[in-house]
C-alpha cells in the first residue's frame, strides 16, 4: 500500500461485529471507510442504527448490490454464514482486485466434506474455500500477508487454539485428553432478536448448548489435528452466560511425562514472547474476562491441578475484538502491509 489511505467497505455494518469494525477503523490512521452495508436496515444512517456513532460522519447504510467496488481496496464481510460464500464469490467476479477479510465461518474449514457435515449444505464456492487462509495471525502470519481472502477464526476457537496449539506442537500435552469448558457473552450470538436471548431468559442464569455437537468443533478438530499430525477430537462444551461480551475458556489438559504446569507455562510464555496481543500471566494467576474487555488481547493463565500430570489453562478474549473485529483489523494490517498493531492499541475497559 502507498501513503494514500486504503478504502474500506464493511458488509454487515448494522450488526455487532460490523459496528465494532467501525469503532476500531474510524481511529485507524491508514484507512477510510467508504461503504457500509445492511440488509433490513439499508437506507438508514449508522446513527439511526447505533446512536453512539452520531458525532461521526459515516456513509449511509446501503445494500451490497449498491457498493461501487471500483472505489474499494479491502472489504470486511460481517454477514451470516451461508450467505457469505455467495456474496464473496460475486464480489470477486465483479472486482478481482479486492482483498477480503471474512468474519463468518464460511471459509475456515479447508475440507469440503467437513463443511457440509457441520453446516448442513454443500459449499457454494469450493475454489475460494481452498484459496482462503485461516486468519490466526499468531500462527499463520506469513500466509496472511500474501492472502486475497482471509477467514477470520471464530471467537470460541481463537480462545482455544491460542493456548492449546503451541502445547500440542511442543509435545507438552496429551492431545487425546483436551477438555474445553467454554463460556460466551450474549453478543456472541449477533444482534438479530431471538427469544432465547431476551433479558428475562439470559439474566440470572446460564445454559450449555450445542452439547456434543457445536459447529466450532470442526475448526478445533482441523487446527488441533494439523498441530498433532493425526486426528484429534477434543471435548468442547459452550455455555451462554449473562455478560454482554467475552469468551472464557477453562481448559483441562494432561501433561506429557515430567512436564507439569511449570513446563506448560514455559512453552506458552516462550511461544508468545514478543506477541502484541497474547499475554501469558505468571504461573498460578487466573485471568478475568474484564482484563480483555474492549481490547484485542487474549490473556492466558496456567494453573496447577492437584494431580501432577494435569494442568488447567484458562484463556479469555473479547468475542467482538480478538474474537472477531479486532482480529479482522489485525489481519487487514497484515494483508495491506501496515504494522500489525495499528489501530488496535486500546487497553481493556476495567472494571
Ligand atoms: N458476534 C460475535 O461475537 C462473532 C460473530 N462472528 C461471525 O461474524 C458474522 C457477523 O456476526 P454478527 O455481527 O454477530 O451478526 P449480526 O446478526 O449482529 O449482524 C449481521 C449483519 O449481516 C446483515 N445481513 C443479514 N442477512 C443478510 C443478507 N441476507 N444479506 C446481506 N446482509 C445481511 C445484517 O443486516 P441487517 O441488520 O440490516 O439485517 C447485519 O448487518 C457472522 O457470520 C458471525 O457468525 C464471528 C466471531 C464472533
Ligand atoms: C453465544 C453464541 O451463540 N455464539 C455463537 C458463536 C459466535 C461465533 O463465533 O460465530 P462464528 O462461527 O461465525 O465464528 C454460537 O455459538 O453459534
Amino acid at each position: 500500500m502507498t501513503d494514500s489511505k486504503a478504502r474500506i467497505a464493511i458488509l454487515g455494518a448494522s450488526g455487532y461485529t460490523g459496528a465494532e469494525l467501525v469503532r476500531l477503523l474510524v481511529r485507524h490512521p491508514r484507512v477510510d471507510i467508504v461503504a457500509l452495508t445492511a440488509d433490513r436496515k439499508a437506507g438508514q444512517s449508522m446513527a439511526e442504527v447505533f446512536p453512539q456513532f452520531a458525532p461521526l460522519s459515516l456513509p449511509t447504510l446501503i445494500t451490497i448490490d449498491e457498493v461501487d467496488w471500483s472505489s474499494v481496496d479491502l472489504a470486511f464481510c460481517a454477514l451470516p454464514h451461508g450467505t457469505t460464500q455467495q456474496v464473496i464469490k460475486r464480489v470477486f467476479e465483479t472486482a478481482p482486485h479486492i482483498k477480503i477479510v471474512d468474519l463468518s465461518a464460511d471459509f475456515r474449514l479447508t475440507d469440503a466434506g467437513a463443511y457440509e457435515q457441520w453446516y448442513g449444505h454443500p459449499h457454494q464456492a469450493l475454489e475460494l474455500q481452498q484459496e482462503a487462509v485461516y486468519g490466526l495471525a499468531e500462527l499463520y502470519r506469513d500466509d496472511i500477508r500474501k492472502a486475497r481472502l482471509v477467514a477470520n477464526p471464530g471467537c470460541y476457537t481463537t480462545t482455544a487454539i491460542l493456548p492449546v496449539v503451541p502445547l500440542i506442537e511442543a509435545g507438552a500435552i496429551e492431545p487425546d485428553h483436551i477438555v474445553i469448558d467454554a463460556k460466551s457473552g450474549v453478543t456472541g450470538a449477533g444482534r438479530s432478536a431471538k427469544e432465547s436471548l431476551l433479558f428475562s431468559e439470559v439474566a440470572d442464569g446460564m445454559n450449555a448448548y450445542g452439547v456434543g455437537g457445536h459447529r466450532h468443533m470442526a475448526e478445533l478438530d482441523q487446527e488441533f489435528s494439523k498441530a498433532a499430525g493425526r486426528t484429534i477430537v477434543p471435548s468442547f462444551t459452550p455455555h451462554l452466560i449473562p455478560m454482554s461480551r467475552g469468551i472464557y475458556n477453562t481448559i483441562y489438559l494432561k501433561t506429557g511425562a515430567g512436564v507439569g504446569a511449570e513446563g506448560v507455562h514455559r512453552v506458552l510464555a516462550d511461544f508468545y514472547r514478543g506477541e502484541a496481543f497474547v499475554h501469558v500471566l505468571p504461573l498460578g494467576q487466573v485471568p478475568h474476562s474484564r482484563f480483555v474487555k474492549g481490547s484485542n488481547m487474549a490473556f492466558i493463565g496456567v494453573i496447577k491441578d492437584r494431580a501432577p500430570d494435569r494442568v488447567i489453562v484458562i484463556a479469555t478474549t473479547d468475542n467482538l475484538v480478538k474474537g472477531a473485529s479486532g482480529q479482522a483489523v489485525q489481519n487487514m494490517n497484515l494483508v495491506l502491509g501496515f504494522p500489525e498493531a495499528t489501530g488496535l492499541e486500546q487497553i481493556a475497559l476495567f472494571p
